[in-house]
């Protein structure tokens, strides 16, 4: 249970010939149970990053691998399944849905993967006791702050077995006490779960490199490379 890029580019069309390098042969490992971090200044390709290794996008060269098989060799069909049933993904916004509850915001993922939500209410239930909203489970979105938002949205990412959890700046509307918190949850759940987590921030003072609660490993990215290539041990 791994999440493997390597030698990824991807460019985008801009203006009337050219192309943009987003990412340019971009090698990582990230293994089962550890979480890496990636950073750098904006536009450099970390969300571009994140958009391959999630296979929204298809990257022009190089190999994307979820738990060993090579996801650019699977049919569109069996690449969304990947999605919907190996990768949480955690979004800046948490894009709840206003109308729902807490608990419903993560049976609704169990309904979309045409499970029935009844038979998956008890792992919600133990979901939202892990992130710290047991009491807050017919909350509505709007009751909530901005840190148990998130909260609601990682526990939602982690409904159903996961393999790779993709977050894209989860602290970046959150103080710093609450992001470091956020973070230090994010990596207690990847450790406890196997999950290999990729987390791409600009906030590097919630990250806690090698210490207790922090990130695994932490890479930088500049005009699309990677500074060394992130292979963790
Ligand atoms: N859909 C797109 N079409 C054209 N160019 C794009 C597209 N998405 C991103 N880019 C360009 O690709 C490069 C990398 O963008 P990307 O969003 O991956 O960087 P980033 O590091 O995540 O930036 P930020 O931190 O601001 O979110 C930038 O030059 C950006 O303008």
């Amino acid at each position: 249970m791994s999440l493997s890029l390597s030698q990824v580019s991807l460019s985008y069309p801009d203006g009337d010939a050219g192309r943009v390098h987003a990412v340019d042969q971009v090698s990582l490992h990230v293994p089962a149970g550890t979480v890496t971090a990636l950073t750098g200044p904006s536009g450099c390709g970390k969300s571009s990053v994140l958009a391959v290794a999630g296979t929204l996008i298809q990257p022009d060269s190089g190999v994307v691998s979820i738990d060993g098989v090579d996801v650019g060799e699977l049919r569109e069909a069996q690449r969304a399944q990947v999605r919907r049933d190996q990768i949480g993904f955690v979004f800046q916004n948490d894009n709840l849905l206003p109308d729902l509850t807490v608990i419903e915001q993560l049976l609704l993922v169990a309904h979309l993967r045409g499970q029935r939500p009844a038979r998956h209410r008890a792992e919600a239930h133990d979901l939202l006791d892990r992130v710290g909203l047991g009491g807050q489970a017919d909350k509505l979105p709007r009751q909530l702050s901005g840190g148990m938002r998130q909260r609601v949205n990682i526990a939602r990412a982690l409904m159903g077995p996961r393999s790779v959890l993709l977050i894209d700046e989860p602290t970046s509307a959150l103080d710093q006490a609450r992001g470091r918190d956020i973070v230090e949850l994010i990596v207690g759940l990847c450790h406890e779960r196997d999950l290999a987590a990729l987390l791409v921030t600009h906030d590097l003072a919630t990250l806690n490199v090698g210490g207790a609660g922090g990130v695994d490993a932490l890479v930088h990215m500049l005009d699309g490379r990677l500074e060394q290539d992130a292979l963790v041990s």
